[in-house]
């Protein structure tokens, strides 16, 4: 690979969102489209539960290894966005209303006893890619967020107006995310174009937005495999009868 300006950097960053991004998994065309039932619904919120469960994990072992306090302040803000600065506020507690909202048990879905194995492999695998990875790479595998507004956007549309067990309250989480992502990826692209300066980490930054896709791609594979075809659950998962 020949060095790349920033500019053709960041183009060849957007054409693996293109191509790879979980917007074209089959699964989330069923779900926007309003073709799962409301128990695939479910298996879906119980999953993702379980990522966005993590992420604040992920982001308070990458911003541990920042080396200053302006680097720190921008990165905290993510921690605070999923955990609020008080019990009830944040993105986990508004997701476990969108699991609730969808007829789940909260204290069920915050156990995460009934997660697939490949959401809790896929998701761990993203945690561990972050602690152990060198930083540019780590911050790098963030950058899916540059194309989830257009999911988002498409998701709350289609799903308000295909599910009747659906209302705006229950995807309240969705509306902060379409300013916080923006916000995060503004800095988090800036820091990875001014610092993938020499091919061996242009490729490297390349190569981890292309685990990160891969990452959010095979939570979806799992509950395509579980939950529509050939609908095999693994032992001791959600069994939509069982709630
Ligand atoms: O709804 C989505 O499709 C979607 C995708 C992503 C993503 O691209 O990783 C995130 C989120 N949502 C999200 O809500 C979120 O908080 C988030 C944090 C991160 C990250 O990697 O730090 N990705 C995402």
């Amino acid at each position: 690979m020949t060095l790349l300006s920033s500019d053709a950097l960041e183009a060849a960053l957007r054409a693996i969102g293109a191509e790879r991004y979980h917007n074209l998994h089959p699964f989330h065309r069923l779900l926007h489209d309003g073709k799962l039932t409301q128990a695939q619904v479910q298996a879906w919120a119980l999953n993702r539960y379980y990522y966005q469960s993590r992420i604040p994990a992920k982001d308070a072992s990458l911003m541990a290894r920042l080396p200053t306090a302006d680097l720190r302040r921008e990165w905290r803000s993510r921690i605070v966005d999923h955990d609020g600065d008080a019990p009830g506020q944040g993105g986990i507690a508004r997701w476990l209303k969108l699991a609730e909202g969808v007829g789940l048990d909260a204290d069920y879905v915050e156990s995460a006893s009934g997660i697939l194995p490949g959401t809790r492999f896929a998701v761990d695998a993203y945690v561990r890619f972050v602690q152990e990875r060198p930083l540019l790479e780590a911050i790098a595998s963030s950058l899916t967020e540059m194309f989830s507004p257009t999911i988002i956007s498409e998701r709350v549309a289609g799903m308000l107006q295909h599910y009747d067990f659906v209302n705006e309250g229950t995807l309240a989480y969705f509306t902060p995310r379409l300013s916080q992502a923006p916000k995060d990826v503004a800095f988090a692209l800036d820091y990875v174009k001014s610092h993938a300066t020499d091919t061996e980490k242009q490729e490297a930054v390349l190569a981890a937005l292309r685990f990160k896709c891969d990452v959010l791609w095979s939570q979806l594979d799992a509950l395509y495999f579980a939950y529509l075809a050939p609908g095999f659950v693994p032992p001791g998962c959600f069994q939509p009868a069982a709630v």
